[in-house]
């Protein structure tokens, strides 16, 4: 399949756009080419005295007729290209924001999400001022500098004449591609200083109570010390490369004149060329300054914005690591889950985080996962999520394997809870009514029943339209794990998975919503993995992993009769408990 070439695709589509803006940028620089010749006209008419108060008049209007024509024509020329410009990044970053919800959690966890702001932000604003300016300035600088010659070529003045005077010039796109860059990856540094000393000072102050009761004030202020050295430093490179930078292009600028006066002036004094030539070399030596400077910019833009563009490219060319197959079926009614053999490695993981692991999730029942820490419980979800692809032939709906179901009738029919469910800024109901926003306010009450938050949420002024995040409220760390609960309870999924989504309440509570959920999921499955055995106690089977194994498995009487894991584990927390009872 040929990969996407999102520049490419989009000029295409937009070639009509882009040829009009191209053509009035194109008339609006010939036009503007001709002010200097008119005004070589000009000083040759007044120098040989036929010039009238009528003719001044006329070459006012036509200096101000092409001034005019100038601002319209450019003016409309630049607004056509930054309205596509703008276009384009708008398409991208839809574009963009839609590739990204295809894409995996292993794609996510391998590219932080400072990475993925910054393709979503800078490469895609690069790509489109590359475009815009590239355009417009390309353009504007082939065209008037063309123009420019042709013009003092009509305007009688010698070729070689023309060549002496624009030598120095033909520097400045070379010192501008030169040094461009170093100044702008420079002045990066410089930001980039700046913005480690804030973080620094950020966290002396942040820290300041350790700092004083270790009394190591001495140590912080060296290192704060440090990093204004550094950025003093930076700076002054900057400052200096900077200011050769300014002041070589009017440098260049100021030789071309004097080339132009010293060889223009003897060649008008000898009677080879008029004054009014002599008048308009000086006027167009000027002028070619600016599009020989954007040339340089323009090389340098090109450069920077050429490897964004291949990122965005990549981007929007990755894959999915889990998508439908071609044939997905859908999943039409409850069965039974079976792992078989189940042995998975995370990708470019060398040890399996789960092995050979084999179970039966039966509708209506209640399994609990209960393991140390790292021992494979999530990953045992995120499989039956599809989060990651488990390998074909170990996970099976009836007589479907995983692999060939679709993925949103699969995952509609799971409801997941994670420890730290994420809350989006908007109402609380909006939170809980995630799944279905249409749900009837009676759905969304009756899931916070059930997750026992429907008190604290009445309580609070505006109720379930109360807003979450950075303007609204922040709940407590139990409030929010139970509003999250509400959303995964509100789904009514086939099968409910709770991955410690409880670890944040006191045991009433959890007590309480456990007896919840025995009344509501009867016909349903519910897997709940939990570090506490109270959560897992009255399922109908208790699965203890361990290092990515099953260790044991049955009901919590028949583990605690046997001797291992699950019974050291509720020997433990009753004992913990036994300390608690006893402070
Ligand atoms: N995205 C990942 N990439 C690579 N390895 C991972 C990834 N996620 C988890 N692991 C590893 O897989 C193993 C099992 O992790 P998992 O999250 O399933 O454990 P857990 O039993 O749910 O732990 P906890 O109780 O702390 O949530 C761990 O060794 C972990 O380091």
């Amino acid at each position: 399949m040929k990969g996407k070439e999102l520049l490419k695709d989009y000029v295409t589509a937009h070639i009509p756009g882009y040829l009009l803006a191209v053509l009035l940028i194109v008339v609006a620089n010939v036009v503007q080419s001709a002010l200097p010749l008119v005004l070589g006209r000009f000083t040759d008419d007044l120098q040989t005295g036929v010039l009238s108060y009528d003719s001044v008049l006329h070459f006012a209007l036509l200096l101000l007729g092409i001034g005019v024509s100038y601002g319209v024509l450019f003016g409309f020329g630049q607004y056509q290209v930054m309205r596509l410009g703008r276009r384009f990044e708008f398409e991208v970053r839809q574009k963009l924001f839609g590739k990204f919800s295809t894409l995996s959690e292993h794609f996510f966890s391998k590219q932080g999400t400072g990475k993925l702001l910054s393709y979503v932000t800078n490469d895609v604003q690069s790509v489109r001022e590359s475009i815009s300016n590239g355009v417009t300035q390309t353009t504007n600088a082939v065209v008037l500098l063309l123009s420019c010659i042709v013009m003092m070529m009509i305007g009688d003045i010698p070729l070689s004449l023309i060549l002496i005077c624009i030598s120095p010039l033909v520097f400045i796109p070379l010192i501008v591609v030169r040094i461009g860059p170093q100044v702008r990856e420079r002045s990066m540094h410089v930001q980039e200083s700046l913005a480690g000393m804030t973080e620094s000072a950020e966290e002396q102050f942040g820290g300041i109570r350790v700092t004083k009761t270790f009394g190591t004030e001495k140590i912080a202020e060296n290192r704060f010390g440090e990093k204004v050295d550094r950025i003093r430093s930076t700076q002054l490179f900057l400052v200096r490369l900077s200011s050769l930078f300014q002041a070589a292009i009017p440098f260049l600028g100021a030789l071309s004149l004097v080339l132009a006066l010293l060889v223009g002036g003897t060649q008008t004094l000898s009677g080879n060329i008029t004054l009014g030539s002599f008048v308009s070399l000086t006027l167009y030596m000027r002028i070619i300054v600016g599009p020989l400077q954007q040339i340089g910019n323009v090389i340098n833009m090109m450069q920077r914005s050429g490897a964004s563009l291949e990122r965005v490219n990549r981007l929007m060319n990755e894959e999915p690591d889990v998508q439908d197959e071609a044939d997905a079926r859908t999943l039409d009614r409850p069965e039974e889950i079976r792992f078989e053999h189940l042995t998975f490695n995370y990708p470019g993981s060398r040890e399996p985080a789960l092995k050979d692991i084999n179970l039966t999730l039966s509708p209506g029942k209640t399994i609990g996962i209960v393991g140390r820490t790292g021992s494979g419980k999530t990953t045992l979800v995120k499989l039956l999520l599809r989060i990651y692809e488990p390998p074909r032939g170990s996970l099976f709906f009836g007589a479907t394997d995983i692999r060939d179901l679709s993925l949103e009738s699969l995952r509609s029919r799971l409801a997941y809870v994670p420890q730290d469910g994420f809350l989006f800024s908007t109402t609380i109901r909006d939170n809980i009514a995630f799944s279905d926003r249409e749900a009837p306010m009676e759905k969304v009450e009756t899931g916070a029943k059930r997750a026992m938050i429907y008190d604290n949420i009445s309580r609070f002024p505006e109720g379930f339209d109360t807003r979450l995040g950075e303007r609204g409220v922040t709940l407590s760390g139990g409030q929010r794990q139970r509003t999250s609960l509400a959303r995964g309870l509100t789904k009514k999924a086939q099968v409910l998975i709770l991955d410690d989504s409880m670890s944040a309440v006191d045991s009433v509570t959890e007590t309480g919503i456990l007896d919840n959920l025995v009344r509501e999921r009867r016909s349903k499955t519910t897997i709940i993995i939990s570090h506490r055995i109270s959560a897992v106690k009255h399922a109908d089977e208790i699965v203890v992993l361990s290092e990515g194994r099953i260790v044991q498995s049955g009901t919590h009487e028949e583990l605690l009769r046997r001797e291992g894991a699950y019974a050291m584990l509720h020997r433990l927390q009753e004992e913990g408990l036994h300390h608690d009872e006893l402070e």
